[in-house]
C-alpha cells in the first residue's frame, strides 16, 4: 500500500508542476512578454542563479537576445530603458511609492533604506542635513585626514617595491570614512591595514543575501539549506545587528562629537527636536548607512581604476591632466577637483556605466495595473531596471563593451559627429532616481574624486597582470570583488 501512496504522490507533485509550467508560459496574464522559457515555467532558477552568484550575467544574456523587456521568472519583468527608469522608480507616483521587494530578515528593525513609505520619509527628512552642501563642506577635513592616510600607506608599500591591492586599500579607505560619520569612530582599517571584524561579517553576510531571498521564497527548499548553512547565517546577521547597535550607543553616549556634521548628529538631533528615533531604529540606519556608503564608493573606485589601466592611453591622460591642474596635491579639494580635471570625472562616470556598484534589478511591485515604457503591465508585477543590462545594452550606448570616458565629455555629447552623440545617457542610473534614490550620491562624488585625483597625483600605476579580466565577477547584489593588484611607483617628480 504503502509503495503506492508514495508514487500517487510523486505522480501529484509532478503533475503540479508541470501544470503549474504550461500555466505559466501559455496563459499566464503574462504570457505576451518574451523571455526564457525554462525560467518562466520553473521560477525557481532566477533565485538559484542569484545564490550561486550568476543571476545578472545571464539577465544581460537575456536582454541581448530579447530586447528591451525580458520576463525572467513567472511575475517578473526587466527593462533597460531610460523611460522604465522613470515609470518604476521616479516621483510620478505621487506620495505613495511602489514597494521594494525586500529582502530583510524578520525581525530585523526599520530602517531608511528598508521600511515603509511613512517611515521613509521620517527617517529620509531627518537624515537630509547630514548629506546637505553645509556637511559636506564640514566632512571634508575628516575625509583628507583619512585619504592622507592612504596617500601615506601606498607610499610605504611603493618605497618596499611591494605591489598594491587597490582593491583593498581602496575598501580600508571609504570603510574608514564611513565608519566615522555613520558610528563617529574610525575603524582603523588603513591603521591596521586590515578589515575589522564587522566589515568582514559584513562581506560574508553580502554573499548569502539571495540565500535569504530563497528562504522566503521558497521555505521547504530553505529547510533544507538551512540544516547546512541556517545556524552560520543567523549567527552572522545576529552579530552583524549587535556590533551596529553597540557602536551606535556609543556615538550617542558620546555628544563631543557633535558639530562635524555626522550621520549619528543628524539623526539626534531630529529625534530630539522632532519624532523620536529609538535605539534599535538608531543602531539599524548607522549599520545600513555604514554597508550603503563603503563598499559601493571602493567598488567604483577599484572598477574605475581596473578600466583605467586596461583601456590603453586613460590611464596617461588622466594623470597628466591631474598633474597639470594641481602643482600641489593640498589643492585638490572638494571644489577643485569637480572643476579642473574634466577627463578623470569623465572616467569615474564611464566607470559608473561598466562597473556600477549596484549593478542589479532593484526590484518594485505594482500595486495596480501600469504603463513602463509604453508596456502594459498588470497589477502585482515585480518589475525593475535592470542597471548592468541597460549599461551594456548597443541599444542605450555606442560600443558598449568599450571604456570609453569621452562619452561623458559635455563638448562631445553636443556634437553630432562624435560616435557617442546618440548615446541614451538617461539610461544609465547608477544612484537610481526618485524618492528612493541615493541620498548619499553628492558624498560619494566628493569623496571618489579626491581619493581617485590623489591616487594619480601621487603615484605611477600598471596592472601586475595585464591579460586578467578582472571585471568578470560574480554578483551577490553587489560585485564578489576580486583583489586588483597594481604595481605602484611614487611619481618620479615628487
Ligand atoms: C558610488 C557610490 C554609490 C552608489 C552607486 C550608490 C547607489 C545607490 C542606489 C542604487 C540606491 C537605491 C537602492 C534601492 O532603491 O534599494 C542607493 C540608496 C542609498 N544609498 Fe547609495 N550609493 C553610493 C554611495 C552611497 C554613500 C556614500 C552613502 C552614504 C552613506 C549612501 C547611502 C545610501 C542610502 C542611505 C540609501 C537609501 C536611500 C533611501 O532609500 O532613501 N550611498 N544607493
Amino acid at each position: 500500500m504503502l509503495p503506492w501512496l508514495v508514487v500517487a504522490a510523486v505522480a501529484a507533485y509532478t503533475g503540479y508542476q508541470i501544470f503549474g509550467a504550461i500555466y505559466n508560459i501559455y496563459f499566464h496574464p503574462l504570457a505576451s512578454f518574451p523571455g526564457p522559457k525554462l525560467w518562466i515555467a520553473f521560477p525557481v532558477l532566477r533565485r538559484i542563479f542569484a545564490a550561486t552568484g550568476n543571476l545578472d550575467r545571464e539577465l544581460i544574456k537575456f536582454h541581448q537576445r530579447f530586447g528591451e523587456v525580458v520576463r525572467f521568472t513567472d511575475d517578473s519583468l526587466s527593462f533597460t530603458t531610460a523611460q522604465a527608469w522613470k515609470g518604476i522608480y521616479g516621483y510620478g507616483h505621487g506620495s505613495k511609492q511602489w514597494p521594494k521587494e525586500e529582502f530583510r530578515p524578520p525581525g530585523s528593525v526599520n530602517n531608511i533604506l528598508f521600511c515603509n513609505d511613512v517611515e521613509h520619509a521620517r527617517f529620509r527628512k531627518a537624515l537630509a542635513p547630514a548629506f546637505s552642501e553645509q556637511s559636506l563642506r564640514l566632512q571634508e577635513d575628516l575625509i583628507k585626514g583619512y585619504v592622507d592616510i592612504l596617500i601615506a600607506s601606498l607610499r610605504e608599500e611603493a618605497d618596499k617595491g611591494q605591489n598594491a591591492d587597490m582593491t583593498m586599500w581602496y575598501n580600508l579607505t571609504t570603510f574608514d570614512i564611513i565608519s566615522d560619520l555613520a558610528f563617529g569612530e574610525p575603524s582603523n582599517c588603513l591603521k591596521n591595514k586590515a578589515y575589522t571584524e564587522y566589515i568582514i561579517t559584513i562581506f560574508k553576510f553580502l554573499q548569502v543575501v539571495p540565500m535569504i531571498q530563497l528562504a522566503k521564497f521558497y521555505p521547504s527548499i530553505w529547510k533544507t539549506i538551512s540544516l547546512f548553512i541556517g545556524k552560520s547565517v543567523q549567527t552572522k546577521r545576529e552579530n552583524l545587528f549587535k556590533i551596529g547597535t553597540d557602536t551606535a550607543m556609543k556615538r550617542k553616549n558620546d555628544r563631543s562629537k557633535d558639530g562635524r556634521g555626522d550621520f549619528m548628529e543628524a539623526l539626534l538631533r531630529h529625534s530630539e527636536m522632532k519624532d523620536p528615533i529609538s535605539d534599535a531604529e538608531l543602531g539599524s540606519n548607522a549599520h545600513i548607512l555604514f554597508m550603503a556608503g563603503s563598499e559601493t564608493s571602493s567598488t567604483l573606485l577599484a572598477g574605475t581604476t581596473y578600466y583605467m589601466l586596461k583601456t590603453p592611453g586613460v590611464i596617461q591622460n588622466a594623470m597628466q591632466e591631474v598633474r597639470s591642474a594641481f602643482e600641489n596635491q593640498d589643492d585638490i579639494t572638494f571644489t577643485s577637483a569637480s572643476a579642473k580635471i574634466p577627463y578623470t570625472l569623465a572616467c569615474l562616470e564611464e566607470g559608473l556605466r561598466m562597473y556600477p556598484p549596484v549593478p542589479t534589478c532593484l526590484v518594485r511591485t505594482t500595486p495596480e495595473p501600469a504603463t513602463i515604457s509604453g508596456y502594459a503591465v498588470p497589477a502585482g508585477t515585480h518589475v525593475g531596471v535592470h542597471q548592468l543590462a541597460a549599461n551594456m545594452s548597443h541599444r542605450n550606448f555606442s560600443q558598449p563593451d568599450s571604456f570609453k570616458p569621452e562619452r561623458w565629455m559635455p563638448e562631445l555629447n553636443s556634437d553630432e559627429k562624435s560616435p557617442f552623440y546618440s548615446d541614451n545617457r538617461d539610461a544609465r542610473q547608477p544612484f537610481s532616481i526618485g524618492p528612493r534614490n541615493c541620498i548619499g550620491m553628492n558624498l560619494a562624488f566628493a569623496e571618489m574624486r579626491q581619493i581617485l585625483a590623489r591616487v594619480l597625483w601621487n603615484f605611477d600605476l600598471e596592472l601586475v597582470d595585464k591579460e586578467q579580466h578582472w571585471a568578470k565577477q560574480k554578483t551577490y547584489v553587489v560585485w564578489a570583488k576580486e583583489p586588483l593588484l597594481c604595481h605602484i611607483r611614487a611619481r618620479k617628480s615628487v
